[in-house]
């Protein structure tokens, strides 16, 4: 038994301080969302987008989950806590646990939900690529939608089925089927936001987080088919 918590520690999320000192800062994501600490939205201006829909679209295996390129492709977040810049979709990806139930990265109120998807937008008004726009406080803008377990999702799975033709980290397929990443996100556009970082290496602290309070549903079987093909990047 003394030999699991040093295995731990080997791997785990306390090592990435050692690579990436900004792992260590003070704005680190995820984070637990306490709803009662939550102020209210003020007067904030209304979360506005718009992505292209028919484009050539690449399902990616990081080595993690899985993730989708958009290639260049117009787009526009702006609005909300963005100010007046306007922020481009670079790539949208998810995170599904190994256990089912406990996939997601934000918590609310301590709760985990199934998988948690990410829309990774960047500061087109102020920076000149994505690289850029990410060492910088007010580079990136990801939108988080909360996964739960309940009726397929007829938009995710334009990806989903797809998953079988990308075990292995490295693969890659493209696809042109008409797809609108907007249909990835809840009815009730409400949402917590609070400045973050990314949530995995270089966990740079540069990420305005806008997280959807209302889950989206996925099924029980989109949920086995992402765990199965994605558990670390591993194919199981
Ligand atoms: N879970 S997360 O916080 O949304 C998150 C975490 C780590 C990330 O690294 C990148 N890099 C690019 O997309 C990229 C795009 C183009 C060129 C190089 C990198 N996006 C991330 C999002
Ligand atoms: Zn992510």
């Amino acid at each position: 038994p003394y030999l699991v918590p040093v295995v731990i520690l080997i791997v785990g999320p306390a090592t990435w301080v050692e690579k990436f000192p900004e792992a260590r800062g003070t704005r680190q994501s995820p984070v637990d969302i306490v709803t009662s600490r939550a102020s209210s939205g003020g007067s904030a201006p209304p979360l506005v987008w718009r992505y292209s829909v028919n484009h050539p679209r690449s399902v990616v295996n990081p080595g993690y989950c899985w993730r989708v390129d958009e290639n260049g492709y117009d787009s526009e977040l702006r609005g909300g806590p963005l100010g007046s810049d306007v922020y481009k979709l670079q790539q949208w990806h998810c995170h599904w646990g190994s256990v089912n139930g406990e996939g997601s990265e934000h918590t609310v109120d301590g709760r985990a939900f199934s998988g948690e998807l990410h829309l990774v937008h960047w500061n087109t008004s102020k920076y000149n690529s994505f690289t850029e726009a990410a060492g910088q406080p007010d580079g990136l803008a990801v939108l988080g939608v909360l996964l739960m377990v309940g009726s397929k999702h007829d938009e995710l799975d334009k990806v989903v089925r797809l998953l079988p033709y990308i075990q292995h980290k490295g693969d890659k397929v493209t696809f042109s089927e008409p797809l609108n990443p907007a249909n990835l996100l809840p009815k009730r556009i409400a949402y917590w936001t609070y400045p973050g970082s990314l949530t995995t290496p270089p966990c740079t602290e540069s990420v305005t987080w806008i997280l959807f309070k209302e889950p989206v549903q996925v099924s029980a079987e989109q949920v086995r088919l992402n765990l199965c093909y994605y558990v670390n990047g591993k194919n199981v």
